[in-house]
């Protein structure tokens, strides 16, 4: 049958290198990050919502959400955090869902993935998840290369330590994955690790077939009783 797989890890450690090294292996790959920042839109409810509860203060002068304001506010208050993903997360895993029915069910991919940063924190998502798979590296390096990523935006050591510790620790979610994708060391070697689970993801060609074939049972099944009507 296809697989729905959970693709995580910590803040920096790789997830989005990863995703781009399996979307050209015709992998589909549904982006929480990129649809967290679709639903906040302005005229988006979720936009309105943000307005409403934390201010213009959050708000850049044109009207659109300044991710930076936002950002420091709810880092560095749990509360803050925590109201942001209640306004966030239905909109955002609604919207994951819809796209994850379409591509398993209308589109038939074989592999689809679940980009998402908070699998383990939120958890919403993990009964959905055939497998759960984690990027992994050492805190130095995902402060090293969220500062590196970040620099043009003016992220400091302190933000960037704030973000970190606002997350399950890597160790631990790696801890809890199906399989591990190491990126502790060159791009050269994460290209190949994930290559190589990539590989031990992909169902077998029987499974596949039989879940097509019963899902085909299934639709004529329905359209022979609404014949019989
Ligand atoms: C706070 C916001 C405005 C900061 O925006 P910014 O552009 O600086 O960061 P961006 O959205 O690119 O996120 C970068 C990374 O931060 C981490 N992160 C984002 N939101 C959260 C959160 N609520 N809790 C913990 N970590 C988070 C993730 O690892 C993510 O990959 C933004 O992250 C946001 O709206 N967060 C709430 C929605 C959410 O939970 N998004 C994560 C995907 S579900
Ligand atoms: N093995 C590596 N060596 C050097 N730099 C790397 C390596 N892997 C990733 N990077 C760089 O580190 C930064 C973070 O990687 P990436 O954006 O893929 O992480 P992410 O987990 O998706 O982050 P976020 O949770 O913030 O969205 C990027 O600038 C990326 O190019």
């Amino acid at each position: 049958m296809p697989k729905i797989v959970g693709l995580t890890g910590g803040i920096a450690s790789g997830k989005s290198t990863v995703s781009g090294i399996w979307s050209d292996h015709d992998v589909t790959i549904i982006d929480a990050d990129k649809i967290a920042r679709e639903v906040v839109q302005p005229g988006k409810p979720a936009y309105w919502l943000i307005k409403r509860t934390f201010g213009t203060g959050v708000l850049h002068q044109d009207g659109t959400l300044n991710r930076r304001e936002l950002g420091k506010l709810v880092f560095s208050n749990p509360g803050h955090r925590t109201v942001l993903n209640r306004i966030t997360h239905p909109f955002i895993i609604f919207s994951m869902l819809s796209r994850l029915f379409v591509a398993v069910f209308i589109k038939w991919k074989t592999i689809v993935v679940l980009d998402t940063p908070l699998l383990f924190e939120s958890g919403t998502l993990l009964p959905f998840c055939a497998a759960i798979v984690v990027v992994s590296c050492d805190p130095e390096q995902q402060l090293e290369r969220m500062l590196k990523r970040d620099a043009h935006l003016g992220m400091t050591e302190d933000e960037a330590n704030r973000r970190l510790a606002s997350q399950i620790p890597l160790a631990e979610k790696a801890r809890r994955a199906t399989y591990v994708i190491n990126n502790t060391g060159e791009m050269d070697q994460l290209r190949e690790n994930a290559v190589h689970v990539l590989d031990r993801l992909k169902p077998s060609k029987a499974g596949e077939f039989a879940f097509r074939g019963l899902v085909l049972v299934g639709i004529a099944k329905i359209v022979f009783r609404l014949s019989q009507r």
